[in-house]
């Protein structure tokens, strides 16, 4: 008989800690894990932070995997089981996917994994700025087996139990545990062997988030970018990217307002904008960007 590969999916909303997860995992877990990656926006970022690590992974584009590529999904995680032959499979979907549809897939269509588990990360400050949780949100909430709820450092006690109820009321199984920049004993998220049967989708998903990238050869001043981050808060909910200053390259992420630079060794700037309307500010965030060429 035929083993099939244990396959978790890693879900939650844009900017939650689904990377800095899959990070931690690549640092502290022992086993073969192959990764596949799906990314909001042109610009494939989370797949060079991770690229480099010796893991072996595949890059479904931009799209989203629970509407458009699920046929592009069963391609690459076939392909994975023939030529790496991992112990683990291990999937990032974008922010903005419903992982009901992929779940669903795996479970009917895909006969060389099984679905292990679906870890759900949470971003707690963005929780307690954003408490309207909406239909994604709820669905990755729902499709949970394991919670991270993560960012605690940012969140007072009170706060956390307010969530931790509400993240009860949406899933009354899933355990939830509470992460700073998920740091968690990663032996908790496998070997979960998820039974639950997942009903068929009923298929509504029409991302409400907007993207747009950038790039460019120049050097940026790091002076005028830290103005240019400051100055973000409007309609942008996401950035992520690469800037080049003149002491070195950086890893930029941007979060619900918050933002943070990490030295990262990955040539050149670019970086992709997610918002709602994000598209109307575009020339206008571009033209303030130019102005931190140096
Ligand atoms: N303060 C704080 N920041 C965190 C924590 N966990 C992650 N972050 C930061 O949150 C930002 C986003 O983290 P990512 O791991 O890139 O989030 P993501 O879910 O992969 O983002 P998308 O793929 O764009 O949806 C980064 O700046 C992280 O350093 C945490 O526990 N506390």
């Amino acid at each position: 008989m035929q083993v099939r590969t244990p396959l978790t999916v890693i879900t939650g909303p844009l900017g939650s800690g689904k990377t800095t997860l899959l990070r931690h995992i690549l640092d502290s877990f022992p086993k073969k894990i192959a990764i596949l990656m799906n990314e909001f926006g042109e610009i494939a970022i989370d797949t060079k932070i991770i690229q480099g690590k010796n893991v072996e992974m595949a890059d479904l584009g931009g799209g989203c995997v629970c509407c458009s590529l699920l046929g592009e999904f069963e391609a690459a995680v076939n392909e994975i089981v023939d030529t790496v032959d991992p112990d683990n499979i291990v999937v990032e979907t974008t922010g903005v996917a419903e992982p009901d549809a992929l779940v669903f897939d795996i479970q009917e269509s895909l006969t060389r994994v099984r679905l292990d588990g679906v870890v759900t990360v949470i971003d707690a400050d963005a929780m307690v700025k954003y408490p309207q949780v909406g239909h994604t949100g709820r669905m990755q909430i729902e499709a949970a087996d394991t919670i991270l709820l993560n960012k605690v450092d940012l969140v007072s006690e009170t706060e956390l139990e307010g969530i931790e109820k509400k993240l009860n009321s949406f899933n009354e199984i899933a355990s939830i545990l509470r992460t700073k920049r998920c740091q968690v004993d990663v032996d908790l998220l496998f070997g979960i062997g998820r039974e639950r049967v997942q009903p068929p989708p009923h298929h509504v998903h029409q991302p409400e988030f907007e993207s747009f990238g950038y790039k460019t050869a120049a050097i940026l001043n790091s002076e005028r970018f830290e103005e240019f981050a400051n100055f973000l808060q409007t309609d942008v909910y996401r950035s992520k990217g690469f800037v080049k200053f003149s002491d070195g390259n950086y890893l930029f992420n941007f979060v619900a307002g918050r933002w943070d630079l990490e030295p990262f060794e990955q040539e050149g700037t670019e970086l992709v904008f997610i918002g709602k309307k994000v598209c109307d500010r575009q020339e206008q965030i571009i033209s303030q960007l130019k102005l931190c060429e140096q």
